[in-house]
């Protein structure tokens, strides 16, 4: 008997790639035993909801997606959100494809649809904050509005410097927020710019800006706190340990989170995974050791 494939695209992620690739595969899908029913996603919160939908119906053996960490982000939170335990394949169509890099995913689009035939099942930690499901980072502060209010036109000419370059409209005009940071016994109080708990390696396209332990499947995420900078030279400073991955300087307040209360007087506008979260005065993000199984090429390599 074939085996059942819920397969979910997004149409317009990254330059609209899959729209000449889709035949091809869904044939490879066909021809290794699969049943694939296939959607398109027509809007914001969309795959969410097809996951739900088709999960409650009916029985799948896997659940695979195309687009960018935006769609990845509403597959796994349809999952996490509906209690399903299912394998997912993740086929990165996206412009940065931060957390496919960090899984190690190949960014040709037909070589990752070989990886979710022949690939291993690997059981990857996923984020909650204030009961929403993300894949690999939540942020707040300076740049992070830049993934969302970057329009798809200029990703689609421009691909990554297309965010750069909403990146830098910010720099004149930060804002900083007064945080309370409370982790395990630590209540840290401070000024930060930038804040994120994040579990990649890759962050907006930029590699090792977490620092150098991430391990995918470790129950922890990496809590990286960019405090204000008083004067230029602390601007170049940050900017120069950020670059090199240097974390734990004078700067920045860097810390392993499993678990963490993130809490100030004025709402904060958060990302999650990229896209728009909401504002909160008060946020609680968890870490669910291993909580979803993504197939990839090597599970024992994070
Ligand atoms: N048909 C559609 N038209 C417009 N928006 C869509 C459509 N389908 C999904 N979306 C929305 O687009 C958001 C972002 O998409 P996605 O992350 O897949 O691609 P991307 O933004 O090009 O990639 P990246 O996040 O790497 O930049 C999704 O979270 C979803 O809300």
């Amino acid at each position: 008997m074939r085996k059942k494939m819920l397969f979910i695209y997004n149409p317009h992620a990254g330059k609209g790639k899959i729209r000449h690739l889709l035949s091809n595969i869904i044939e490879l899908f066909v021809k290794n035993g699969y049943e694939v029913v296939t959607y398109a996603t027509l809007g914001e919160k969309d795959a969410k909801r097809i996951v739900l939908d088709c999960l409650n119906r009916e029985k799948y053996d896997i659940v695979v997606c195309s687009g960018g960490d935006g769609t990845l982000n509403e597959v796994i939170d349809g999952i996490m959100s509906g209690n399903k335990k299912i394998k997912i394949g993740y086929i990165p169509a996206g412009t940065t494809n931060d957390f496919a890099y960090s899984l190690g995913l190949p960014k040709n689009m037909p070589k990752s649809a070989q990886v979710v035939v022949n690939g291993q099942s690997f059981l990857c930690d996923v984020g909650n904050l204030n009961g929403e499901y993300f894949a690999y980072t939540a942020a707040f502060g300076i740049f992070t509005d830049a993934s969302y209010a970057t329009p798809q036109t200029s990703k689609n000419m421009l691909g990554r410097l297309a965010y750069i370059l909403e990146g830098i409209k910010r720099l004149p005009n930060w804002k900083s927020y007064h945080i309370k940071i409370t982790c395990k016994n630590r209540v840290i109080q401070d000024n930060f710019i930038y804040g994120m708990v994040a579990n990649s390696d890759s962050i907006g396209g930029f590699k090792g800006i977490t620092g150098k332990d991430v391990l995918l499947d470790d129950g922890l995420f990496e809590g990286v706190f960019i405090k204000v900078p008083q004067n230029v030279l602390d601007l170049q400073s940050i900017i120069n340990d950020l670059l090199r991955g240097n974390v734990k300087s004078n700067h920045i307040f860097y810390l392993p989170v499993q678990e963490i209360q993130i809490t100030s007087e004025e709402p904060v506008p958060w990302t999650i995974d990229g896209e728009y979260g909401g504002e909160f005065k008060s946020v609680h993000i968890k870490n669910l050791k291993q909580a979803i199984s993504i197939i990839r090429n090597n599970p024992t390599k994070a």
